[in-house]
């Protein structure tokens, strides 16, 4: 089928995380990922969805009338059709975010779209699914985020940390604890007391409205 996705929820809500966190945001969440982190809190979105035209999510976005929108899953970059939903949202004058598992190939995406590239820990389960090819494609409009699971996730992400110039690649680099499997605040004084050029965020959406999907 042309231009057509498969999706599982189109939402307005405040921003949870990345750099533009606590700002008004349209969220597209594609269905469907091949990765099974053993921690995901979007599961509701590994099947069903329904299968719309490019032309009716464009119109649904456009009726929020916001300035960002945020394309996650899911993971969006399994469905070819992701690319041209990200160009038409740049070309609309948005300002797009893409959350991606960093285990498929970043390079076709719009270069005007931030993409929010997760690099999963061991912690995750999924860490060998890492497509490490990808951080040469990174640039400053991009984020690289580490889910952190426990101290040894986050040595692990330390080391990737220095090991790929992270810092001075990509924008931001963000370290998250996974939602009550470490403690936020040793997190914030690990980060503290290493003086990482990392910035902590917390997913703000649970903090306001639990793990309510659709928030
Ligand atoms: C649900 S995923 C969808 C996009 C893509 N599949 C990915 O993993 O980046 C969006 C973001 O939520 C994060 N996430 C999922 N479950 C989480 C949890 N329990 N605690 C913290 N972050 C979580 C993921 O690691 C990812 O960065
Ligand atoms: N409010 C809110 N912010 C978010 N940022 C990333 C999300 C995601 O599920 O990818 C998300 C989400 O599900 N809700
Ligand atoms: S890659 Fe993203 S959507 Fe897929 S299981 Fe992991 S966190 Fe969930
Ligand atoms: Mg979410």
């Amino acid at each position: 089928m042309q231009d057509t996705l498969r999706i599982t929820e189109v939402f307005y809500s405040l921003q949870g995380e990345t750099r533009t966190a606590g700002l008004p945001t349209v969220f597209v969440r594609l269905t469907g990922c091949p990765l099974r982190c053993q921690y995901c809190d979007s599961a509701y979105a590994f099947t069903g969805g329904t299968i719309r035209s490019l032309d009716s999510i464009m119109e649904q976005v456009a009726g929020f009338k916001p300035r960002y929108v945020c394309v996650t899953g899911g993971e969006p970059l399994a469905q070819p059709n992701a690319l041209p939903l990200l160009q038409q949202l740049c070309d609309a004058g948005y300002e797009v975010s893409l959350e991606t598992s960093g285990a498929l190939d970043i390079s076709g995406t719009d270069t005007r779209v931030s993409r929010v590239v997760d690099l999963k820990t061991p912690g995750s389960e999924e860490s060998h699914r890492n497509r490490y090819e990808n951080i040469e494609h990174l640039t400053r409009n991009d984020q690289v985020k580490f889910v952190i699971c426990s101290r040894e996730d986050y040595d692990w992400a330390v080391s990737k940390l220095i090991q790929y110039n992270l810092a001075e690649r990509a924008g931001e680099v963000l370290f998250s604890p996974s939602h009550h499997q470490v403690s936020a605040s040793d997190l914030a004084d690990w980060i503290v007391a290493d003086n990482l050029p990392v910035r902590f965020q917390l997913q703000l959406h649970k903090l306001l409205w639990n793990d309510e999907p659709g928030r």
